[in-house]
Formats: structure tokens, C-alpha cells, sequence
């Protein structure tokens, strides 16, 4: 844990839930909860650059508490605002936000010797020294939030940033990332224990700063057959959760491993130090719930759960989505529950229709 003194926390309620306590109701909050179908966020984008925000503590602390703001006693976690893609950065890498398509990465790996021109490797590396920007951003923001909800910080899984590092970009089909994995194994682990070795530095960090809770983001898993991401994807994240856990046990891990089947939802939960999975809205609870809770007893660990509702919803009538926000909250009975997204929001969502949401998590989870 972090040795700095911050405010006393006023909402604890994902924090119990994630240590396996039975609560009131649901907490809730959502990926990508700051961004841009806020207004306030497009006013502060417009005038600024993507990573000039992440890299600029009191810009980032601003546009991390406009959602608690906005939505003032329905969030119950904020989450730093920052990029998965700030790894590669402090890898050496160059990465662009072009306005209207995504991340670009000019100079993207293409061979094996491209990896030799990653920075991790210099003999005077310092991952701390690189992302220090994202720990100043934490303490900032973790004071500023004045004890209102929990702060998570994340990172991105080992493969769902070496995928951006080949593919340049987002894709379709992860063609090129997938064809470097079949062409040359041994360098794909290579520079995934290297993104590795990176990341667990930098959760480390991000706790030190002031994080309470931490979320690894696996957003293209799903890329993978269940084989395949038994190899490439799974035993760097399980390393992860291992090292930090290590290091900082109390605080909570949750993993995001989207369009994953059924057998890796459950390895997450019996194998690994992951406190909670965060389901998509693809992954039915009642079949995760029902095919592994008996395991869970007998291990002696809690089945904690978050998602899933389809983000797409949020485009629906207000009473649609109250109803489906119902169904689901009752689809996770049985699991210990943390409502959320089962992706981020998107730029065209409507701000109220968010609130309905939280407002319904609020009205249906009550035990
Ligand atoms: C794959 C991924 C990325 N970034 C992230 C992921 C994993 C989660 C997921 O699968 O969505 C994670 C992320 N990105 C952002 C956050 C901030 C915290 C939060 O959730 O509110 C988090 C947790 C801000 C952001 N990251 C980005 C934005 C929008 C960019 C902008 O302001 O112009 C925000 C608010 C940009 C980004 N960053 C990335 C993409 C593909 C894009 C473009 C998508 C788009 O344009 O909507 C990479």
C-alpha cells in the first residue's frame, strides 16, 4: 500500500465487495466512465492533446473526477485517465491519438530485431522514471477525490499491447500481431516477458501513488483460441497478479479478459490472484456462476464478478435499459457483483442514459 496520507474514504462499498463481504447492493462504474460523450471532457480535448491530458497531472486528475462529479453519489470507483498504450511509450515507442481513428504507431515492430530497439533493455532503464507522470497523476487525483470513491489505476495484458505494437493500430483481424506469434515464438515471448517485467513495475508504482484497486485490461483475448491464449496471453497475466499480490497484498486485482470462453473465466478464478473477472456482455454470469461456485467454496475463495451489460444498450430507452439493467443484475446472483459495462462507453452515448443505468444498478441490486 501506498505510504502517502490521503483523505479518509467516505465509499468503501467496492473495496468490502472485493474482499468477499456480502453488501447492501451492487457498486458500479464503468469503463471508460471519463471520455468523450462527456461534454466537460470534449471541452478540455479540444484545446488539448490526448496524452498531453495523460501526461499532465492536474489535467488528468480533472478529466478522472468529471464522471464522480456529474454523477455525484451513483459511481462507486473512479479510474485513473490514462492509456493502456503508455507502456509501449515508456518502451521507446511512439504512439499517436489521431482525432476520429484511434492510436497510430508510425514505426510499429515488424521483425524480431525490431524488439532489440526497445529502451526496457538499456542498461540505465527506469520504468518507474518513465511513467512517473501516471504516478503524480495518482496522488493528485487520489487527493482531489477527497475520500469521495476508490481509485483504480491499470495497465494493458502483455498481449493486447504487443498486438498494437505490430499492428500499429487497431484491426480487425490482429493479422500481423497473430502471424508474428506463429512465425517467431520465441521472440513473441520475448517481448512479452519484457512488457511484462515493464508492467509489474509500473503496478507496483501506480499502488505506491495512491491506487486502491488495479484492472488489467486483456482487450483483444478474444483473439485467441482457448490453446493459444494459454500460451501467449494467460501465464503473463497470472505472472502479474502473482508479483504484485506478492508485493502488495491487500490490494484488489480484477482482470478484463473480453471474448474469452467459459474455460479461461474459470482458470482466472480458481488458479490466479485475481480477486474479481470482469465479464463481456457475450459471457452468460448463470453459466460461470453455476458451473464454478462449488469449486470456489471448496477452495475457500469468494466468486466475484463484474459486468456485463452490452455497452449498446445505453443507445436504448431509458425504460429498456432500467429493465435490462434489472435482468442483469439478477443474471449475477450467486457471485459476489460489480456492475458494470461489459466494454467501455462509447463517444455517442447520451450522458442521461448513463445515469439511468447507474440509477437502475442502484434500484434492482439491493439485497
Ligand atoms: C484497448 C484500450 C486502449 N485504451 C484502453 C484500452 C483497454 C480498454 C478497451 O478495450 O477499451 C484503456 C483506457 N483508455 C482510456 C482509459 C481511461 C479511464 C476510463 O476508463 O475512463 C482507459 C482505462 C482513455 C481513453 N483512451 C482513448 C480515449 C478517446 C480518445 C480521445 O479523447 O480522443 C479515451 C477517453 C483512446 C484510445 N485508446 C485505445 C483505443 C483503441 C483508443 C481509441 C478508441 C476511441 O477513439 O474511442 C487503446
Amino acid at each position: 500500500m501506498s505510504n502517502i496520507e490521503f483523505p479518509p474514504l467516505k465509499n468503501d462499498l467496492i473495496l468490502r465487495v472485493l474482499k468477499g463481504e456480502k453488501v447492501e447492493r451492487a457498486p458500479v462504474w464503468c469503463m471508460r466512465q471519463a471520455g468523450r460523450y462527456l461534454p466537460e471532457f470534449r471541452k478540455i480535448r479540444a484545446e488539448q492533446d490526448f496524452f498531453k491530458v495523460c501526461r499532465t497531472p492536474e489535467l488528468a486528475a480533472e478529466v478522472t473526477i468529471q464522471p464522480i462529479r456529474r454523477y455525484a453519489g451513483l459511481l462507486d470507483a473512479s479510474i485513473i485517465f490514462s492509456d493502456i498504450l503508455v507502456i509501449p511509450q515508456a518502451m521507446g515507442m511512439e504512439v499517436l491519438m489521431v482525432p476520429g481513428k484511434g492510436p497510430h504507431f508510425p514505426d510499429p515492430i515488424v521483425t524480431p530485431a525490431d524488439i532489440d530497439k526497445l529502451t526496457d533493455s538499456d542498461p540505465d532503464y527506469s520504468a518507474d522514471q518513465e511513467l512517473k507522470y501516471v504516478y503524480d497523476a495518482l496522488t493528485l487525483t487520489r487527493n482531489l477525490l477527497d475520500g469521495a470513491v476508490p481509485l483504480f489505476g491499470f495497465a494493458g495484458s502483455p498481449w493486447t499491447l504487443m498486438a498494437y505494437m505490430i499492428e500499429g493500430g487497431g484491426s480487425k483481424t490482429l493479422a500481423k500481431a497473430k502471424t508474428f506469434l506463429w512465425r517467431h515464438p520465441k521472440a513473441s515471448h520475448e517481448l512479452l516477458t519484457r512488457i511484462t517485467n515493464v508492467a509489474i513495475t509500473y503496478l507496483k508504482g501506480q499502488i505506491r501513488a495512491g491506487a486502491q484497486m488495479l484492472q488489467l485490461f486483456d482487450s483483444w483475448a478474444g483473439e485467441l483460441s482457448p490453446a493459444d491464449y494459454l500460451v501467449f496471453s494467460y501465464p503473463y497475466l497470472k505472472r502479474i497478479a502473482e508479483e504484485v499480490n506478492l508485493a502488495y497484498p491487500s490490494i484488489p486485482l480484477l482482470v478484463f479478459p473480453k471474448g474469452v470462453h467459459q474455460s479461461i473465466i474459470e482458470l482466472y478464478a480458481t488458479d490466479t490472484k485475481y480477486s474479481a473477472i470482469s465479464l463481456d456482455w457475450t459471457t452468460d454470469p448463470r453459466l460461470v456462476i453455476s458451473s464454478i461456485s462449488e469449486k470456489m467454496e471448496r477452495i475457500g475463495k469468494p466468486l466475484i464478478l463484474q459486468g456485463n451489460l452490452d455497452p449498446t444498450l445505453l443507445f436504448a430507452d431509458v425504460d429498456v435499459i432500467d429493465k435490462r439493467t434489472e435482468d442483469m443484475c439478477h443474471s449475477f446472483s450467486g457471485a459476489n457483483h460489480i456492475a458494470n459495462l461489459g466494454h467501455g462507453m462509447m463517444p455517442d452515448h447520451d450522458p442521461e442514459h448513463l445515469k439511468a443505468f447507474l440509477q437502475a444498478v442502484h434500484k434492482h441490486s439491493r439485497k
